[in-house]
Parts: structure tokens; sequence; C-alpha cells
């Protein structure tokens, strides 16, 4: 089989919903939805290896920590493993009052027993039943008509209203999904969802969940959330009805989905911490707590600690995050690119004079200082990077601030070395590069051994001292108006070596414990050429007769 040439004869696209008076697409998210984490049902059901009880029991405390208040804890009747983790959650006191666990179960009478069994001594919770209600899953799944299928929604009602009569000790909440809402007609959703309002008889005190699932993303975002605004409108007694979106991934756009869907009149979310669950995946809740985060509005989730989040989300479910996954993934914060990294650079150096805490940052949308990133991966080197990437580095690394001009005369080298090693540059390979391009390492063709600088009685300055010349000492001095050139003096009239200094750049070193300067110099060596010495010393002076040292050793190889 391969791709066919007209996909027409095989897939139907699917069709619009008519309502040309839709409010969605003016509105805007302007305050958080409940959050219900189902990571440890609908995402725990796609995993490989379910959790057992120590990896659903962290991912609990986990979930906590981030401050969900409403958990699914599971399938109950799926096994001993689901039933015994809820009931020791209940049994074992560790559900926090504000907190309410969910479950889930399929509209059968034993598996909705079982459900409730497993809560028995809860303070409160929400059973959750579901069935399928859309035309390819009556027909091939169940071989019922629209009227069988809402009677498997009324029965697991009734039951799920009788059975609180015999757990009276709990404040119990109901939930219905009529499953794959997302591909059914929307009047029949809400036909159904009504009846199953008839047997609970719901209140605006105590309203019931009613979610729509997104179980397979079939279309565009819109459609979803047409089919939210078009249910919300149509069902009787919404202020006794909360809203809950489920969306799944299918298409690339659960994300998407869920936020048209919260504008069209959703109350509540539904996901998966980094989008785990079936196939590709449940809405991430991560996303879309922090895409409102970024809008200015308080998700009232905790992701401070991004990276601890997704270390304890990759153990549970065994399966690794992308690197490019928003918010957490390990490169969403990092630009290769010149041109990424020169705006950047400019961003960071720009909001140190700003007197606001306004984010205004190329390429960054969000603070990852926030998510408690820190910005050293902010801009990483290779063979597509720019100035502004290893200057980036140097002064995360080395507290090196290389003036402009001196950024151009390096990034040829780093550039060299990047085409020739054709991977990642790393602070250590910048740094080796530099030391060698600028002759600070040993051995040194020509260097300071040690000097003193004295004040002649016309006021011109004195450099004496003793320089090694291949490793053997000698003794030099030199006058000058100042002490860079009376060490240029020095260097011409003993080693016949002549620079013209045309700049000079000093600075405080911020890297390191210890208190150190760096110096640079632009020179014109003996051949007409510029060439860049670079000091570094405890001592400021030292820093620049160091710096001149580094020029005369350039243009002595050249
Ligand atoms: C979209 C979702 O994510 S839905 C949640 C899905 N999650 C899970 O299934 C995980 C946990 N599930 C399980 O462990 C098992 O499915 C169990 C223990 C609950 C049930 O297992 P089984 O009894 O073997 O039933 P199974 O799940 O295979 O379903 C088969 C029957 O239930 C019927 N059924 C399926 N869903 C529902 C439902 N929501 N309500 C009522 N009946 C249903 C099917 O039509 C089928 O009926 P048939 O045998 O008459 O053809
Ligand atoms: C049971 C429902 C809510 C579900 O998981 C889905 O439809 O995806």
């Amino acid at each position: 089989m391969t791709m066919l040439k007209n996909p027409g004869v095989k897939y139907r696209p699917f069709p619009p919903i008519n309502l040309p008076d839709r409010q969605w697409p003016s509105r805007v998210i302007t305050q958080a939805p409940r959050w219900l984490s189902t990571d440890l049902r609908d995402g725990n059901q796609a995993l490989i290896d379910p959790m057992g009880a120590e990896k659903k029991s962290r991912f609990f405390d986990l979930l906590l920590k981030v401050g969900v208040k409403e958990i699914e804890v599971g399938f109950p009747a799926s096994g001993a493993t689901d039933f015994d983790f809820i009931s020791g959650l209940v049994k074992g006191g560790r559900i926090p009052s504000d907190v309410t666990p969910q479950v889930l179960t399929q509209s059968r009478r034993d598996l909705i027993e079982t459900t409730f069994a497993s809560l028995e001594g809860a303070e409160k919770a929400i059973v959750h039943v579901y069935n399928a209600v859309s035309p390819a899953w009556r027909r091939i799944v169940f071989g019922m008509s629209r009227a069988e299928i809402k009677q498997i929604a009324i029965e697991g009602a009734k039951i799920m209203r009788d059975q609180t009569a015999k757990y009276h000790g709990t404040d119990w909440h109901f939930e219905y999904s009529p499953e794959t809402f997302s591909t059914a007609e929307v009047d029949f959703s809400v036909e159904v969802c009504a009846a199953v309002m008839e047997v609970l008889q719901p209140t605006t005190a105590k309203p019931i969940i009613f979610n729509l699932p997104a179980t397979v993303e079939c279309a565009t975002p819109n459609v979803y959330a047409d089919q939210v605004e078009l249910f919300s409108r149509s069902i009787p007694d919404r202020d006794k009805v909360v809203i809950s979106l489920h969306t799944h991934n299918d298409r690339g756009t659960g994300i998407a989905a869920c936020e048209l869907g919260l504008m069209a009149g959703g109350d509540r979310v539904e996901g998966c911490l980094f989008g785990n669950g079936e196939r590709t995946g449940n809405c991430d809740i991560v996303t879309v707590a922090l895409n409102m985060y970024t809008q200015g509005v308080d998700p009232g989730l905790d992701f401070s600690d991004i990276d601890a989040i997704a270390k304890t989300v990759e153990y549970c479910n065994q399966l690794p995050i992308h690197p490019r996954h928003p918010y957490v993934g390990e490169l969403v914060y990092t630009s290769f690119s010149g041109s990424h990294q020169d705006a950047i650079k400019k961003g960071f150096a720009a909001r140190e004079q700003q007197n606001d805490e306004t984010w205004e940052m190329p390429y960054l949308p969000i603070d990852p200082a926030d998510l408690g990133r820190d910005y050293e991966a902010v801009i990483r080197v290779n063979s597509q990077s720019g100035k502004g990437g290893f200057a980036w580095v140097l002064e995360q690394d080395q507290g090196l601030k290389l003036p402009k001009k001196m950024q151009a005369h390096f990034s040829t080298h780093v550039q060299e070395l990047a085409d020739e090693v054709g991977r990642e540059l790393f602070a250590e390979d910048i740094w080796t590069v530099f030391q060698k391009t600028y002759h600070l390492s040993t051995p040194q063709h020509f260097q300071l051994v040690d000097y003193e600088e004295s004040k002649a009685a016309d006021g011109t300055r004195i450099f004496a001292g003793k320089i090694a010349v291949d490793d053997k000492e000698q003794s030099v001095s030199g006058r000058g108006n100042g002490l860079i050139s009376s060490v240029v003096a020095t260097i011409a009239e003993t080693f016949g070596v002549s620079l013209e200094v045309k700049d000079y750049a000093e600075h405080a070193m911020t890297a390191g414990s210890d208190a150190r300067a760096a110096a640079y110099v632009e020179c014109i060596g003996p051949d007409g050429k510029t060439v860049w010495g670079v000091g570094i010393d405890e001592d400021v002076a030292t820093a620049s007769v160091r710096a001149v040292l580094s020029a005369a050793n350039g243009a002595a190889r050249t």
C-alpha cells in the first residue's frame, strides 16, 4: 500500500458545524479553568507499562505539589492495582481536604459498583461514567441505535444515583462523558446528557460535570470550539452544568482545541502533564497553563521547578519528553543561530536598563527563570552561530565582555573551529581557541615576568621590568605618556615589534570568585594589519600590560 493519489476515495472531510452567530472567536481567556489531571487514568492506560503503586503514589504527590485540585486517580474496576491504590489513598488519609479524587468507569453495573467500593470512606469524590455516542461507535462497537446508546447512559446514571445511597458518608459528585463527542452529532450528545441530568438532578450548588471529549481529534480546532459553544448553548439548565474539555492530539492541535474550547464556554480542562495519553496524547495541561501565564493570567498551577517535575513524570511514565516540547524541552530556551543569539543578547542588555518587570525578549516568550531554568543554555554555539553566541558564552563562562570589534575578529576563529569539528562548541572549546588566538596560554613568545612603573620628572611614565622571550628572561625598559605607551615603546625598542594602539577597553570580570580585570587592546602591527591583545590579571594595570604583550605575541607570530 502507498499513499493514495486521491485520498478523497478513502477519507471524508469533517462536516463543519452550522453556527453562523458563533461568539467564541472574539472571546479572550482571562481566568484559569478548573484543572483535572488524568495522568493516573488516561495517561496511565496509554503506557507501555502502566504505573504500579509506587509510581502512582509519586505522581499523585507531584500533582499535589503542582497544585492540581481534581485528580482522576484511576479506573478502579480495571483491576487490583488501581483499586488498591485508590482505596489506599482514601484509607491512608492521603487526599488533602481541598483535593477531590475522580475515578472512571464504563456504564456497566458491576464496574460501577466496584468503582464506588474503591472510594469507600472518601470525604468527597467524583465518579465519572462514559459511553461512546458517535455514529461509528454506535454502529461498529455497540451495534446499537441512538435510543439504545442513550439508555446505556441513563442506566449508568441510575446505578450511580443508587450507589450514593449505599455510601452516604461521602460528598458525591458526578461526571458524565459522551465519549467520542468530537465525532458525534452535537444534538445527540445534548439529548443524552439531558437524559442523564433528568436522573441525577444536579443543582447550581452541586452541578453535574459534562465532559466533552475529542476522544479522537478529527477536525481543525475551530470545529471543536463550535461543538462546545453549540453544546453550551443547547444544554438545559446551563447553570447546573460544568463543561469540561478533554482533547486528544491526533492532528497535533489538542492544545489549540482546548484553548478555543475555553473561549467557547469550557469551565474545566482535563489533561496530562506534558501531554502523555492515548496515541498522540491528551491535552498538555502544562502548556495550556503556561500559555495563559504568558498572557498575564495566573493559571493557579505551580511549575516553578519544571525540570524536577519533568524528571518525575519521565520516571513514572517511562517515556521521554521531547527536547522541543513547549516550555520544558531541553532545547526550548536555546538558540544556536546567529541572528537569534544577537537579538537575545541585546534583549538581556536592554532588560538590565529597564525599570519594570515587563518581559519583552526577542525569541523567548517566557522568562526561563520563572520555571527554574537558568540563562546559561539560552545561547549555544555551533556553525550556525554568530558573534553574539560566543560572546555570550565567554561572558557567562569566563566573565569576559569582548569589545564589539574584537568579537568580529575572534568570530573567524570560532567559525573555523565549528566548521572543522562539525558539532556544537562547548564553553571549554571556545575558551581554548580564545586562549590560543590571543596567546593567553603558556608557553608564550613574549611573557611578562615582572615590572615596575614609575613617573619621570617630565611627567612621562617609565616601564621597567623583565620579559621572557621564549623562556629567556631579559631586562627591559621604555618610556611613554602612560603605562600602555611605555610598554609599546619598550617592545618596539627592545624587540623591534612596533605597535600602534588604536583602541583600549577594560572591565572587572564577573565570573569566578576572585576579583580580576580584563583589558583589551586593538593595535596596528608592523605589517599594517589589526592585531588584538587580551590581558587578564588581578590588577587592572597589569592586565593592560599583559594585553599589549598579547598583541605583541600576535604581531610576532604574523
Ligand atoms: C476513551 C477512553 O479512554 S475510555 C477508558 C478506557 N480505559 C480502559 O479501558 C482501561 C481500563 N479498562 C479495563 O481494564 C477493562 O476494559 C475493563 C476491566 C474495565 C472491562 O473489561 P472487559 O469486561 O473485558 O470489557 P471491555 O473493556 O473489553 O469492553 C467490552 C464490552 O463493554 C462494552 N463497553 C465498552 N465501553 C462501554 C461503556 N463505556 N459503557 C458500557 N459498555 C461498554 C463493549 O461494547 C463490550 O461489550 P460486548 O462485550 O457486549 O461487545
Ligand atoms: C472517557 C473519556 C473521557 C476519554 O478518556 C476520552 O474520550 O478520551
